[in-house]
């Protein structure tokens, strides 16, 4: 489905962005997909469509939604998206897995475009400045590159029980985030490499999928704003972004 079709007005895209909003949202239990969740008046996936929108390149934008939520988020395209945007945006119906949704997304993209980011609509609130950084990252060394935050608390291995055995050292663990970027080739190729093992084993995000693959993932710093909503008690750190306006959106908090 395309919302905003291709202009011969903008340079053609060589940036492309999967906006995955396709989950279910089971952990946070909204009764409503996580995508389309709101916060004070707004989906999440009206946060991702904005940010993405507002990047100074031309670029084309895939959002990847359950099918019952296509009419929603094309009209909600039109309500966000200026007409003439340097964006061209289209609506993808998404897969069971995460790993099957990323690759409906890189489907849709126009064979342009050259570097491709992921994100997932669960983060509202990863900045401008975080995408930039992916991409200048990606596109100075060619490699694959993904946000990612220290670990704050001590790490334990623990048994079925819920006995500790021993102490993790946490010194060579990151927590990584989205947006994460990569050449587009290398993205699309690694996501067609390992069907049985996507299969039995569903990677949980792209960094999984190029390293199944063979291909070497570098770390940018990530940023707390970039936080998932995973379950309700992420809410709270959320609602504290928006009220502090960290999207710098007409937003009421
Ligand atoms: N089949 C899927 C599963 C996940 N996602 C997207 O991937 C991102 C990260 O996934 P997660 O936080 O695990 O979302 P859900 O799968 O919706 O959550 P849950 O596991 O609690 O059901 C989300 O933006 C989600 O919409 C997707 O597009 N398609
Ligand atoms: C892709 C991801 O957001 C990176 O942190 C994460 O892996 C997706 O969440 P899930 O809960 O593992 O599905």
């Amino acid at each position: 489905m395309s919302a905003h079709s291709s202009d011969p007005r903008h340079s053609l895209p060589t940036l492309g962005v999967v906006l995955v909003g396709a989950g279910s949202g089971t952990r946070l239990g909204a009764g409503v997909p996580k995508a389309f969740v709101e916060l004070h008046g707004r989906t999440l996936i009206e946060f991702g469509i904005s940010v993405v929108t507002s990047l100074p390149h031309s670029g084309h934008l895939a959002i990847v939604v359950p099918d019952a939520r296509a009419a929603q988020t094309l009209a909600l395209i039109d309500a966000i998206v200026p007409s003439d945007s340097a964006w061209d945006v289209s609506v993808v119906g998404g897969g069971r897995e995460r790993h099957e949704s990323v690759r409906f997304g890189l489907e849709a993209l126009p064979d342009t475009v050259d570097t491709v980011l992921v994100h997932d609509a669960a983060r509202p609130f990863a900045s401008a400045a975080l995408f930039e950084r992916v991409i200048m990252e990606v596109r100075r060394t060619g490699d694959s590159v993904v946000p990612a935050l220290p670990v704050a608390d001590t790490l334990k291995r623990v048994d079925e029980a819920g006995v500790i055995h021993e102490t993790v050292d946490r010194a060579p663990l990151v927590a990584v985030q989205t947006p994460q970027g990569f050449p587009r080739e290398l993205l699309a190729t690694a996501h067609g490499a390992r069907p049985d093992e996507h299969a039995t084993h569903p990677p949980t995000d792209d960094a999984e999928v190029v390293q199944r693959a063979g291909g070497q993932v570098r770390t940018v710093p990530g940023e707390l704003r970039a936080h998932k909503l995973t379950t309700p008690e992420d809410l709270p750190l959320l609602e504290y972004f928006l009220a502090a306006n960290v999207a710098g959106l007409d937003v009421e908090a």
